[in-house]
């Protein structure tokens, strides 16, 4: 069966993102360059995915939303100044407004070594009939976040991103997708974190940068 989610990848401003990583790339603005590149490596790697069949980012970042055009996703302004939960139900209710029928997806924006298979078969998975909840959610690789999110068609995605969303979104009834997935497991936090995306394999854009940086 062919999955066809609308999925929204929410971005915050490039000045405020990664701010665990400050330091890894170098200056100010050597840093928000490696945020962008990892935010579109994860676009990137999303739009190749089958099933995607909306890529929509909501940002406030007038540099974010022209880089994401050019690498084939949409752009949504963000609420103003309301945060990461906001920001997604208002995609939602825009996605909605499109097409009352399609299932919703949150994507998280920092999946550098995400491969197109995996997120093809985490969204198949996701809107599998035989799912009873109607939503359903990827944990990370420690197990405590979430980086993906999908409401089957007639569902509000009610997203919970934040510290403990795992629990978050089991506790709102939504059902864990089990697959192994590594690289859409892999979002990038911390240094270790980056290290270990990069044993995954690391999208062009953000080896580059961190090769840079040295
Ligand atoms: N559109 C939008 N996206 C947001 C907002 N806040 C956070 N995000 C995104 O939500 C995801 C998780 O955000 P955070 O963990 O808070 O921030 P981060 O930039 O990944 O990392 P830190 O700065 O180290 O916390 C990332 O993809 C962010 O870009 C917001 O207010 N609006
Ligand atoms: C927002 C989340 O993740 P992080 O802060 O790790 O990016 C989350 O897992 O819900």
């Amino acid at each position: 069966m062919r999955a066809e989610v609308d999925l929204l990848v929410p971005v915050k401003r490039l000045t405020a993102a990664k701010s665990r990583l400050r330091g890894v790339a170098g200056d100010r603005g050597a840093h928000a360059a490696l945020a962008l590149a990892i935010v579109l490596d994860t676009l990137s790697a999303a739009r190749g995915a089958e099933g995607v069949r909306r890529l929509v980012v909501v940002t406030a970042d007038p540099t974010v939303a022209g880089a994401a055009r050019e690498v084939g996703a949409e752009t949504l302004p963000d609420l103003p100044d309301t945060g990461l939960n906001p920001a997604l139900r208002h995609g939602a209710e825009v996605l909605r407004a499109a097409d009352p029928d399609s299932a919703v997806g949150a994507l998280q924006s920092d999946l550098p070594a995400l491969r197109p298979a995996e997120l093809t078969a985490a969204l198949r998975a996701a809107v599998d009939p035989g799912r009873p909840a109607g939503r359903a959610f990827c944990l990370d690789r420690q197990g405590a976040g979430t980086t993906l999110l999908v409401a089957a068609s007639g569902r509000v995605l009610d997203p919970r991103f934040g510290p403990g969303s795992a629990d978050a979104h089991r506790a709102s009834g939504a059902s864990t997708l089990d697959g192994s997935w590594p690289s859409l497991r892999c979002d990038v936090d911390t240094r270790a974190d980056l290290r270990y995306a990069a044993g995954l394999g690391l999208g062009a854009r953000t080896a580059t940068r961190l090769a840079a940086a040295g």
